[in-house]
Parts: C-alpha cells; structure tokens; sequence
C-alpha cells in the first residue's frame, strides 16, 4: 500500500484567527487524510474594536501566481484545488490564469461573495467576473443562500423549490455539480442543502446545531468535498462525507470571545 497521501491545493484568503479560510482547509484536508498546501489571496484580520469588522488586504496577483508555482512544482501531482476567497478583479485574474495554466484535475470553487454580512467583495464586477471566468473551470461549486441566489439571477431564496432551482439553474451556467447550502436558513430544523449533477438533486438533511450559521462551516464543506473528490470519491458521495464533517465540526464548535461560533475538524473521525 502506498504512504503517500492524496495532495490538496486551497487558494484562498487567511483568516488568522483560524476560524475559517486557508486555516480551516488545512485542517480540513489533514483531518481527511489528505496533504495540505495553500496559496493564499487575501488577508483578513477581524476587528475587535470595530464589531469584528473584516479587515481586507488583498495580495499581489503576482505574489498569488508565485505560490500557486510553487505549489505546483513542489508536488508532483496536485489531486484537487479548492477556491475560496478572492475578492478583487486582479485576484480573480491571477487565479484564472493559474486555472489555465496548471489544468488541475478537480476544481471545487466555493464563491465566497459576502463573509458574514461583510460587503467587501459584493460588487456587481466582480461578482461577474467569478461567475463567467471561475465558475466554469468549477468541478463543483458550493454557494450559500445569498450566493445561490446572486448565481443563479434570482431575487431570494426562501423554500427548498427555490434552492433547487436555483441549484439547476447554476449547474446551466456550466459546472457540472452544484451544492447549493441553506443551512438552518429555510427554518426546517434541519441544516439543508441541495446536490444537483445534471440528473441526480439530492436533498441533504441533517439535524441541525442551534439555528446559527457556523463561521467557518462554508469553509468546512469544501475543503472536506475537495478532500474526498482528491481521495477518489463521486461527487455525491464528497458531498455526503463533507456533511458530515461539518456536522462534527460545528457540534459544538468553540465559542471564543466573538458573538459566533465557529469550527473545529478535529471531533470528526475518519
Ligand atoms: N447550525 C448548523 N448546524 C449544522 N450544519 C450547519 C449549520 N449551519 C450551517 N451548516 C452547514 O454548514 C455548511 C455551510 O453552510 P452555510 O453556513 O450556509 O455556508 P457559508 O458558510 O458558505 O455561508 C452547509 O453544509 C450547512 O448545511
Ligand atoms: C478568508 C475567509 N475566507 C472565507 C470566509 C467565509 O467563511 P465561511 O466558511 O464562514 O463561509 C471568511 C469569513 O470570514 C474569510 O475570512
């Protein structure tokens, strides 16, 4: 049996508290089983003294293109890559190009388009240029509510109808498999969210931990998709197996000094 374990590539902002970004795909992927590395395309510091504002730095498009070589090169297979943050049209640029280049086999892209009733990246170009440039490249991709509904063009999500719809819709814009997140938002008492393939739309329900959304949990879901697609996983099954991993995760979660809670992978065994 081989000892070398699968290799995962997140490209995807710090957020140094740990709670979710590049921090949380590390130990997602490790919690998995699967090799680490990160190219990171922002910096975000929350602010204490400003109600946990979001603190944005972007990285140089060229510093972003200099770690995803280093990346690439070091290892000499990179199974699958995750997307997340990237916030700016030059960093969207850098990753595009990236994409292009490497050709990674697996591509999960989570659009972070708003980090918790934070604005920084909600602007219509770039929301544009993630859906026509690095939605496409996606193996999967994994929008929230808010998300789902600016993908897909519609108003707002509220009832499961809507989320597969807009599940379909997504999947129409060219990514072949669509996990589109409620959460505990549709008020089912449950943490919801819809896998569409084209011709499976599964309906992926599991009790819910408080009636919050989890910092980090988005987070979470991909890096463990991103993990089990890299390990030889169906799609579906990624999905099933990174529920549960955030379900492990935000039970209970660690509650610090902020007024949220957020993720922890080690409760979760593989
Ligand atoms: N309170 C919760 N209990 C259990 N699972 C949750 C909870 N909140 C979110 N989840 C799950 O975490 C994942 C991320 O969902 P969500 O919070 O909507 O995404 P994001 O972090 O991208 O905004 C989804 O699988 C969702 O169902
Ligand atoms: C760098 C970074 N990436 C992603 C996110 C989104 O996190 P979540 O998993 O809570 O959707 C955040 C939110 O703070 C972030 O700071």
């Amino acid at each position: 049996m081989s000892t070398t374990p699968p290799i995962a590539l997140t490209i995807a902002g710090s957020e140094a508290s740990g709670g979710a970004g590049a921090q949380t795909d590390l130990k997602t992927f490790q919690q998995l089983g699967v090799f680490g590395c990160a190219a990171l395309t922002c910096i975000v510091s929350m602010n204490p003294k400003a109600n946990w504002d979001h603190r944005f730095v972007p990285v140089d498009p060229q510093v972003i293109a200099d770690q995803i070589e280093a990346c690439a090169t070091v290892h000499s297979g990179i199974d699958a890559v995750k997307v997340g943050m990237l916030g700016t049209q030059p960093t969207i640029d850098a990753v595009d190009a990236a994409l292009e280049r490497y050709g990674f086999p697996i591509v999960v892209l989570d659009p972070v388009l708003i980090c918790k009733g934070q604005e920084f990246s909600a602007t219509m170009a770039v929301d544009n240029a993630l859906r026509e440039r690095i939605l496409p490249r996606a193996t999967m991709v994994t929008p929230n509510l808010f998300e789902s509904a600016t993908l897909a063009g519609v108003e707002e999500i509220t009832s499961l109808e809507a989320l597969k719809d807009a599940a379909k819709r997504i999947f129409d814009l060219g990514v072949p498999n669509v996990l589109a997140k409620a959460g505990p938002s549709l008020g089912t008492g449950t943490a919801l969210d819809v896998f569409y393939d084209g011709s499976a739309l599964e309906v992926l329900e599991v009790p819910a931990v408080g009636t919050e959304r989890m910092h980090g949990a988005g987070c979470t879901l991909a890096a463990a998709v991103t993990a089990e697609l890299a390990k030889g996983a169906t799609p579906l099954e990624a999905a099933v197996t990174a529920k549960n991993v955030v379900s492990a995760s935000v039970n209970p979660g660690m509650r610090g000094n902020i007024p949220f809670t957020y993720v922890w992978q080690g409760s979760y065994q593989h």
